[in-house]
């Protein structure tokens, strides 16, 4: 017997909804369409992954990532315990297995939020889930965001960006292309894709 979160009733395979992958170069917005978004539905569940980074100020353990060692990563890849796991820019990056199986199987729906190599990886373990890229209005205006986070010293800037070109050239395996001109609306369309509205 499968378990699922506390108060959830299992439904039947057929009517359960489909697993969303977010993508899209960094800076180009995942965040803040997500926050968004599940500030209306916070009924969609967003995964919280495990990461090496080390959290920018205002980021919480266990709420935006789950903030853990070399040897903690270690640890989760050798045990099987990742769903998907890819290095991004000097930091790895994974998927807790178990958290996104026991949402799906209580019919709730999920959405990951993580880069191009995890969306290949997901392709392959979860063919039925839906992968959406999320692209920039144009190279100009991704530069300025992700610049204008300020968030990252120059050289991580410049180390994501070199990831951006790879991403972006890689649009054509996802599913749907969403372009964040509008937060609000890329939400919208991101939530119909999602079958919640
Ligand atoms: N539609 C938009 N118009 C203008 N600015 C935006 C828009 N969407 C997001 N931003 C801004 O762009 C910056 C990057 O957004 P965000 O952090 O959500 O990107 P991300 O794709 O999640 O990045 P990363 O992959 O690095 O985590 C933020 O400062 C955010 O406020
Ligand atoms: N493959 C995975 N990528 C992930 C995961 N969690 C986040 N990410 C992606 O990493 C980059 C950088 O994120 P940041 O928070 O340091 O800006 C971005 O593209 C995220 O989507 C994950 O579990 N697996």
């Amino acid at each position: 017997m499968a378990v699922t979160p506390r108060g959830t009733t299992p439904v039947p395979p057929d009517a359960r909804p489909r697993l969303t992958v977010l993508s899209g170069p960094s800076g180009v917005g995942k965040s803040t369409v997500v926050a968004h978004m599940r500030k209306e539905h916070p009924e969609v569940w967003l995964s919280v992954s495990a990461t090496t980074r080390k959290p920018r100020p205002g980021e919480q353990h266990g709420v935006h990532y789950f903030f853990v060692t070399d040897e903690e990563m270690d640890k989760l890849i050798a045990n099987g315990e990742l769903l998907e796991w890819a290095e991004f820019a000097g930091n790895r990056y994974g998927t807790p297995r178990t958290a996104v199986l026991e949402h799906l199987e209580a019919g709730v729906p999920v959405l990951l939020e993580i880069d191009l190599q995890g969306a290949r990886q997901v392709r392959e373990s979860m063919p039925e889930g839906r992968l959406v890229f999320l692209a920039p209005p144009s190279w100009e205006e991704l530069v300025r965001r992700l610049t204008g986070r300020g968030t990252e010293p120059p050289e991580v800037i410049e180390r994501r960006l070199r990831a951006a070109k790879v991403e972006l050239a890689a649009e054509s395996e996802f599913d749907e292309t969403l372009v964040n001109t509008s937060v609000e609306d890329v939400a919208r369309e991101l939530l119909a894709l999602m079958d919640v509205v």
